[in-house]
């Protein structure tokens, strides 16, 4: 097997705990609109395809006006963008394992679905944006995860090929990303899966980030 020389990370539920940011961004805005408010474990199952997924989520589990959905996107994002890192944290080990991956001298990359403002604000506010040689958003380019090109983008930048990277994630568009461009997947089991983790089709599963650097050793062994 190829020695993995990149790692492409997703950044909701997998490097970062977002969920509670988001929930109270949502909020606001249907607080705004005069619905009921949705509560953090429904935001957590309708994370993962981008902010404009979550909105239409959002509104359509509270009888909202989706003939307004592009206005309401970009109210949500203002609103999300005032606070995205005001309680987002990473996950346990996330900063350390970044750190020894580097050492490594692996190349690390972010490809996430949160527009690429937000992803930017959280990563520096948590100190981790001097990681990533890349950092690809939801509206970086006109696809998102699950197509490929995402992560695709994010390889040419790092000048790693497909063979020799991994994408690590919490969500079945991350898997089926990594499939289409042809990466090895690793899914992490604490995130936001919309799917039970064993039916993600990843090739490991990760109970916490500090699994990470004893299985790529695995990975250059086999
Ligand atoms: O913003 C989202 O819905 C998901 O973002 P992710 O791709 O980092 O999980
Ligand atoms: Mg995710």
């Amino acid at each position: 097997m190829t020695p993995p020389k990149a790692i492409l990370f997703d950044l909701d539920g997998t490097l970062v705990d977002s969920a509670r940011d988001l929930t109270d961004a949502v909020n606001v805005l249907l607080v705004e609109e005069g619905l009921p408010q949705v509560s953090l474990a429904a935001v957590k199952s309708m994370i993962g395809d981008g902010a404009a997924k979550l909105v239409e989520r959002a509104l359509a589990a509270t009888g909202g006006d989706l003939s307004r959905l592009p206005a309401h996107i970009a109210r949500f994002l203002a609103i999300y963008e005032t606070g995205a890192a005001r309680h987002t944290v990473a996950y346990p080990g996330v900063p350390e394992v970044l750190h020894e991956l580097r050492q490594r001298g692996l190349r690390l990359a972010v490809v996430t679905n949160k527009p690429h403002a937000a992803t930017m604000d959280i990563l520096e506010a948590l100190g981790l944006a001097g990681f990533f040689g890349a950092v690809i958003g939801g509206d970086s380019l006109p696809e998102r995860k699950p197509h490929p090109a995402p992560l695709q983008a994010a390889l040419a930048r790092l000048e790693v090929s497909p063979e020799a990277a991994i994408m690590v994630g919490d969500n079945y568009h991350d898997v089926e990303a990594a499939r289409a461009a042809g990466v090895r997947a690793f899914a992490v089991t604490y995130g936001y899966s919309h799917r039970p983790h064993t039916e993600l089709g990843a090739d490991r599963l990760l109970d916490t980030m500090s699994e990470l650097p004893p299985l790529l050793d695995e990975a250059v062994a086999a």
